[in-house]
């Protein structure tokens, strides 16, 4: 009898941004009790996945030179999980197609993780329940539930506790990308050892930016936005300081460092303010290049192959 070879699957996954991210205390296990407010954002990855004689990545795409190819790369660790849960052998070829910039505080890694979860799950068409895939993507990361989930969510734990929120309407960014990246650990290090000696700003509850994201809008969400790991973020590349106060400069509602950073994320008012504010920021010479992007955007999804 022949065996058919499933055909390749598609799937892509947002980039997110923290609206709201508060850190608490640090945990024996290593990580900080956080409470954030997610929002996916329009910027995805795409992870193709094909039958081949053994588990393969390759990576394609913005800043593919910095991702691991071997099981350092969370889509590897994403099919062996997923494969030894449902009793399969990985033999696939995961190419990923990355647009989120590399170690940007936009969790690409963790979205290339859920998108691997997704394709994968229907390439060997397990039919996997919602939250047998959410049991994994917590397993890889704090930032992979997010990823499949996508839309708005309030996350606690380690950020792998979610609950979906109320958003209205589209809101309009502009992503200033850095020239380097920043380690995530190395800036909750870094906060750590700021709070040992000062008080670094804390960005209290979420209670009013809640009420801001139900309201849909953004000139009432801008003065809200808040992240406890910017000032580390900030101690680490001290020239962000520049990049956030050009962005406001430039017309942006507000600015804040996206998660452990370094890409700053500028709500702007609409479209045509978001364009404006993108064209000036790319000639103040405060960063790598800019991103226009809307959120909220869809979780984790198969998509039709573009080929
Ligand atoms: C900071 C955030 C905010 O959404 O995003 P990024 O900026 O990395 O995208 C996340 O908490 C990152 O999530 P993720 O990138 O999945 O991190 P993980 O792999 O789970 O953890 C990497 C390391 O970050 C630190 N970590 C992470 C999450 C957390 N709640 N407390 C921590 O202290 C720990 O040192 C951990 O070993
Ligand atoms: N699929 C992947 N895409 C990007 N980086 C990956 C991937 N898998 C593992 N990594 C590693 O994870 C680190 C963090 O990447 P990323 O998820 O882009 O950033 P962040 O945690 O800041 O949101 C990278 O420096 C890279 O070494």
């Amino acid at each position: 009898m022949l065996s058919v070879v499933p055909p390749p699957v598609t799937a892509g996954a947002p980039a997110k941004v923290n609206l709201h991210l508060a850190v608490g205390d640090l945990r024996a296990d290593g990580f900080h009790e956080l409470r954030t407010v997610y929002q996916a954002l329009s910027l995805s990855d795409r992870v193709r996945v094909q039958a081949a004689p053994a588990l393969t990545v390759t990576v394609r795409g913005e800043g593919a030179a910095q991702v691991p190819t071997d099981r350092n790369n969370l889509v590897w660790k994403a099919a062996t999980r997923l494969a030894h849960k449902a009793g399969m052998t990985p033999s696939v070829e995961i190419a990923i197609e990355k647009a989120v910039p590399v170690a940007g505080g936009l969790a690409g890694g963790s979205a290339d993780a859920a998108a691997t979860l997704v394709a994968l799950d229907a390439f060997w068409r397990l039919d996997s329940s919602r939250a047998d895939l959410v049991a994994i993507a917590a397993e890889l990361g704090s930032d992979v539930p997010f990823a499949l989930h996508g839309g708005t969510a309030y996350g606690t734990g380690r950020g792998e506790n979610l609950l979906p929120v109320l958003a209205r309407d589209t809101f309009h960014w502009v992503l200033a990308l850095a020239r380097d990246g920043l380690s995530t650990p190395r800036v909750f290090d870094e906060l750590d050892r700021l709070r040992a000696h000062a008080a670094p700003p804390r960005c209290g509850d979420a209670e009013e930016l809640l009420q801001a994201l139900a309201a849909g809008d953004p000139a009432r969400l801008a003065p809200l936005l808040g992240n406890d790991l910017q000032a580390a973020a900030v101690s680490l590349q001290p020239e962000l300081r520049r990049t956030l106060r050009a962005g406001v400069d430039a017309g942006a509602l507000a600015g804040v460092v996206s998660g452990s950073g370094p890409t700053c994320a500028f709500l702007c008012a609409d479209h045509d303010s978001a364009i404006e504010v993108s064209a000036e920021l790319s000639g103040a010479g405060v960063c790598r290049g800019v991103r226009l992007a809307t959120s909220p955007a869809p979780g984790a999804r198969v998509v039709a192959d573009a080929g």
